[in-house]
């Protein structure tokens, strides 16, 4: 399976009003827009579309959305292969700091500070590499909670490579559950956890949803983090809530910062409230308490 990709490559000005136009003219689910920084002045803008189409087609919708403006600009379209997938997003990127997180590729073990928590994570078929806002935005968010207090029952939602779950799991030297839908990132998720040294304490299951018996197990949860996209985590609202325990936190990611209101009300309805908003390269984490 491949998943089709356009890239433009603008100044930081145009980048951030083409983004505007192009999360506009593509609603939610049709493809996904971010914009960013890819070294000092020079931004990026990328559209993922769904594997229904084809790179040149999702290239022909971005130029009729951006209209007569589009003449001027450099337009690169290409289709990501699933197995590339990650092994393109950790192309020569540097280890990634996040609060007192840093993830990094194995090419990069002794550039990590000492007094970090290091996670090593190679390219693999899962997602979760750090390199993302979303991910980035959820290793921000555990820092500062994690500072806070203590969570004794941890659940990683969606956990790709166990990233978060192996931030949590080494800052706290505690258990967290680890699940994901897909069965390969499930395997991945483990063989990181040891890979990193937490094997003891990052249980990785393959769930395709809450009924699986693991959620009631080990739940309620005093910190749930999802890294999924809008929609589900609209969809997993009453479930979440319903594995949270009393004073617990929920930190969600994936969306982009359109869509936070829509993601917020589908909490607020199960009596759940926004603590604290970062926004990354047009995608929003949000931290949520009961
Ligand atoms: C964006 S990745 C996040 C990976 C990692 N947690 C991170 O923050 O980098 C989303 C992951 O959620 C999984 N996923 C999607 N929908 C899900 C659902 N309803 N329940 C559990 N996992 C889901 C996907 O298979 C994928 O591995």
């Amino acid at each position: 399976m491949s998943t089709p990709l356009v890239r433009l490559r603008l100044d930081e000005a145009t980048a951030k009003r083409v983004a505007d136009v192009l999360e506009d003219a593509f609603p939610f689910g049709e493809a996904s827009v971010s914009a960013f920084e890819t070294a000092k002045d020079e931004w990026a803008v990328e559209v993922y579309g769904g594997p229904d189409a084809t790179a040149e087609e999702l290239a022909a919708a971005l130029r009729e959305a951006l209209g007569p403006e589009s003449a001027g600009l450099r337009i690169e379209a290409d289709a990501i292969e699933e197995a590339d997938w990650v092994a393109k997003s950790l192309e020569g990127l540097a280890p990634v700091p996040a609060g007192r997180f840093v993830v990094y590729g194995s090419h990069d073990r002794d550039k990590i500070p000492a007094d970090a928590i290091g996670i090593e994570i190679e390219a693999a078929l899962a997602f979760g590499t750090g390199h993302h806002g979303t991910t980035r935005g959820c290793l921000l968010a555990l820092d500062e909670l994690l500072t806070e207090r203590r969570f004794e029952r941890v659940l990683d939602l969606g956990a790709g490579t166990a990233v978060l779950a192996i931030a949590v799991a080494l800052a706290q030297r505690g258990p967290v559950l680890a699940t994901d839908i897909d069965e390969m990132s499930v395997q991945i998720a483990a063989e990181n956890a040891e890979a990193n040294g937490a094997g003891a304490f990052v249980e990785a299951v393959h769930a395709t949803g809450f009924d699986h018996p693991v959620f009631a197990e080990r739940g309620p949860f005093d910190l749930i983090v999802a890294n999924i996209l809008a929609g589900p985590l609209v969809e997993l609202a009453p479930d979440v809530k319903r594995h949270l325990a009393e004073d617990g936190r929920v930190v969600l990611s994936g969306l982009m910062t359109h869509e936070e209101e829509r993601v917020l009300d589908a909490y607020r309805a199960q009596g759940l409230n926004l603590v604290v908003a970062r926004q990354l390269e047009g995608w929003s984490t949000l931290v949520l308490a009961a």
